[in-house]
């Protein structure tokens, strides 16, 4: 079952219809359901503005908990077509059980290796953790489906979703001769892949940037000046892409020093290859080392300098360096990546639009992260000043 562990028919079936949902959904370059989908966006970007810049103590705050809302949220729509309260007592408890599950998938990624580690404590522990995690999920998940359905019956208008889509999908396929792979299990795993995999990379994605932002103050005022001068005061829409290039070039840089799935997801090899030299059989595991590739200097001069400016080409242009890889490459690569960089680019290009970002003066920013499936900043305060 699943969309992101599957393989074969399975998978390329989930994957097409994935692409197709998101795409009817709006993950298009022009037209209706683009400007739909991009007011859906705005809607969670203003509600984290409005927000976060009633923030402007000397203390600051850390930006998480009102991205994690606004972000989620946003992916609660498009993906389940439905939204919750931030104080909502069932969504509190998901955003608490995706983050610690973040942290805890990392844990378990030895268990790929050595399955055997399961038997260990500090293992199984983590493993009960997430199966228990996935059965109450699933559970929260029935709930909304039966909502859902319970309106289609009463003639009520719902929220274009992949989960109204799923479900008449399904009820297609069940009068035909090809039911597929939709079904019930399916629709549930397929569902908590798709919120699973684009909130929490995309939301780690944000916060780095912000946190760069005010570690790099240079070049916050260079983008908010390009900002300015193209927009003239209009705000930051996704057909003003080409010419903002600096604020593309940063997002970009963003995601080349902190590749957010440092490790990427493991493949296996369908026959036997040669990779640098070295014979690797059919069937083995290949992971793919993303950090590894985006930090290498052979690629990157000074690879640990956040440089907007590697991403500027001779014409002023946005580059597309070839060893830049944070969505992967092939056919496997993240199915997202274009709703992804709209999300980022309308997240990052308002908020910078209308705040200014600094740092507390008793705190001293730590730009490690900490490793789960996915990497984070470490926690951070910031204080939000409004630029008008
Ligand atoms: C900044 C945001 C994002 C980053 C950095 C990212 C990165 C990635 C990476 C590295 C992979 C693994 C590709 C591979 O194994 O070759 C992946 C897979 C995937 N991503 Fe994303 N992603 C992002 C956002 C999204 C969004 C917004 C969605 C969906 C709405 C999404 C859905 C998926 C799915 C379903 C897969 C599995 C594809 C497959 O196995 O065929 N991702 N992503």
């Amino acid at each position: 079952m699943r969309l992101i562990c599957a393989e074969g028919k399975l998978w390329r079936e989930q994957r097409r219809f994935a692409v197709s949902c998101l795409k009817n959904l709006g993950m298009l370059k022009f037209g209706g359901k683009r400007d739909r989908l991009e007011a859906r966006i705005i809607g969670a970007v203003d509600e984290s503005v409005s927000k976060l810049s009633v923030h402007s103590g000397r203390q600051g705050v850390d930006p998480f908990e009102t991205l994690h809302h606004c972000l989620g949220n946003l992916m609660n729509r498009i993906v389940f077509g439905k939204d919750y309260r931030e104080d909502d007592v069932v969504w509190k408890w998901l955003r608490h059980l995706q983050e610690e599950g973040v942290k805890h998938i990392g844990v378990a990624g030895p268990l790929n290796f050595l399955p055997i580690l399961r038997l260990l404590p500090r293992f199984s522990k983590v493993f009960d953790y997430l199966i228990d995690g996935k059965r109450k999920t699933h559970q929260v998940y029935k709930q909304i489906i039966a909502e859902h359905r319970n309106q289609v019956d009463n003639g009520e208008e719902t929220m274009d979703s992949v989960l109204a889509a799923f479900d008449d999908e399904m009820r297609r396929r069940m009068n035909s001769d090809d039911p597929g792979h939709f079904t019930e299990p399916q629709f549930l795993h397929f569902l908590a892949d798709l919120f699973g995999a684009s909130t929490d990379t995309t939301l780690a994605t944000i916060r780095w940037f912000l946190l760069f932002m005010v570690a790099y103050p240079e070049e916050q005022l260079r983008i908010q000046q390009e900002l300015d001068a193209v927009l003239r005061g209009k705000n930051v829409s996704l057909d003003d892409r080409s010419a903002l290039p600096y604020l593309e070039a940063a997002i970009a840089e963003t995601q080349r020093i902190r590749s957010v799935v440092p490790v990427g997801i493991p493949h296996g090899t369908t026959e036997d290859t040669l990779i640098a030299g070295y014979e690797v059989p059919k069937g083995s595991m290949v992971v793919p080392l993303q950090w590894a590739i985006h930090m290498n200097p052979k690629y990157w001069q000074d690879p640990t300098k956040f440089k907007p400016e590697r991403f500027i080409a001779q014409d002023g242009s946005l580059a597309k360096p070839e060893a830049f890889l944070p969505f992967q490459t092939g056919k496997r690569m993240c199915l997202g990546e274009d709703l992804a960089k709209m999300m980022l680019f309308l997240f990052t290009g308002r908020i910078l639009q209308r705040l200014n970002l600094t740092s507390p003066e008793d705190q001293q920013l730590d730009l490690t992260g900490e490793c789960g499936i996915t990497m984070t900043p470490k926690p951070y305060r910031l204080i939000f000043t409004s630029r008008s």
